[in-house]
């Protein structure tokens, strides 16, 4: 459906010359949520506006549904350019405009006749939950409210795809809920593609199916949500999933945390599984088919994708060969085990 081939993308300025894409593949497939998430300055942004060429990469090509955009003319990729809606973190609403004349815009500018407009708009006010503020201006409603105008005029035209950038970031935690919750809706309802960037795992993480990890101007790692999540590859993905769910060591274990193993330090060990009941037989596995102490330092059970995903923090003291003969039967349960750094086995800690 969306496929990025090659894409690099260099601007030049006086300073020099910023690598912002490096050669980016992408592929999001037709009904897909895709997440890009990546920290501040990674090239998301830049990304995202490569797709309907709002920057043109320096390099590669842009295909949707089998057209190459980077090819096409002005007046042909003014036309594609109505497959692609797009939303973004400060809403860009007309504020001298109400609601169903913002939303209304987009439908004059492409000539369609006026009743349809009046019922094309007022049932997109509906389904974005706003029905009773279609005469309200911007000033008048709240952030939602205004991302949900926005979601609507992006809609206006059946897009079949919706660039999302950053939507929610200027919006408060329950807000944000509500308003993936509508970009959810909207996917399953219309069948809208969408392509979002992000800097919070928290957003990927409660509705994308395949998310994509860009550093640098380059995708580092890309999966399914819960194969990010249960085995991030690269050390920036596994510090964002700790991040997102709240895994920290205690302070103490934190500060004397080395790398490396060595006599009398024991590891402490992450273990990440799918399901609820894991983290029992984890502990006791280890406990009485190996003969292994294992202190839990921290276990976190959170949805991803509405399936269950449990990351377990614990120092686990014994025979080395016993550890690692552990390690493997849990693998086998599929259960993924990744070093955290070693500590003295004897650490008195405070959680
Ligand atoms: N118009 C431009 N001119 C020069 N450099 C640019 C331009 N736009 C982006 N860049 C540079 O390209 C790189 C990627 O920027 P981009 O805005 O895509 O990152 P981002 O991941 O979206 O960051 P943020 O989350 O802070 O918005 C940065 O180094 C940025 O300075």
């Amino acid at each position: 459906m969306i496929k990025l081939i090659g894409i690099k993308k260099y601007f030049t300025t006086k300073q020099g010359t910023a690598h912002a894409l490096k050669g980016i593949d992408l592929h999001v497939s037709k009904g897909e949520i895709f997440g890009i998430i990546g920290k501040s300055g990674a090239g998301k942004s830049t990304l995202l506006r490569t797709v309907n060429l709002l920057e043109k990469p320096t390099e590669g090509e842009v295909i949707l549904d089998d057209v190459s955009l980077t090819s096409l003319k002005e007046v042909e990729l003014r036309k594609q350019r109505r497959n692609i809606g797009m939303i973004f973190q400060h809403f860009n609403l007309l504020s001298s405009a109400t609601a169903f004349k913002n939303i209304a815009l987009p439908l004059e500018l492409a000539g369609v006749d006026k009743k349809e407009i009046q019922e094309r708009v007022l049932y997109l006010l509906e389904v974005t939950g706003l029905s009773d503020k279609g005469d309200h201006y911007p000033h008048q409603l709240s952030g939602g409210q205004k991302q949900r105008v926005a979601i609507a005029r992006s809609l206006a035209s059946n897009p079949k795809v919706l660039l999302c950038d950053e939507a929610t970031s200027a919006l408060d935690p329950e807000t944000t809920k509500s308003i993936l919750t509508l970009l959810k809706e909207i996917n399953e309802k219309f069948g809208v593609t969408i392509l979002l960037i992000t800097h919070e795992m928290d957003v990927v993480k409660s509705i994308c199916d395949r998310v994509a990890v860009i550093e640098n101007g380059e995708i580092i790692e890309s999966s399914s949500m819960v194969d990010l999540f249960s085995n991030p590859q690269t050390p920036n993905a596994k510090a964002m999933v700790r991040s997102a769910f709240h895994i920290a060591l205690p302070e103490n274990m934190e500060k004397q945390l080395s790398p490396y193993p060595g006599i009398g330090l024991s590891p402490v060990l992450k273990f990440t599984f799918v399901g609820n009941s894991a983290s029992e037989s984890i502990i006791s596995t280890l406990i009485v088919k190996f003969g292994l102490r294992v202190n839990i330092l921290q276990a976190h059970i959170d949805l991803v994708r509405n399936s269950p995903l449990g990351i377990m923090l614990c120092q686990v003291t014994g025979e080395q060969n016993q550890i690692q003969s552990g390690i493997n039967f849990l693998s086998q349960s599929n259960i993924t085990t990744e070093v955290i750094g070693y500590v003295s086995g004897n650490i008195k800690y405070t959680a």
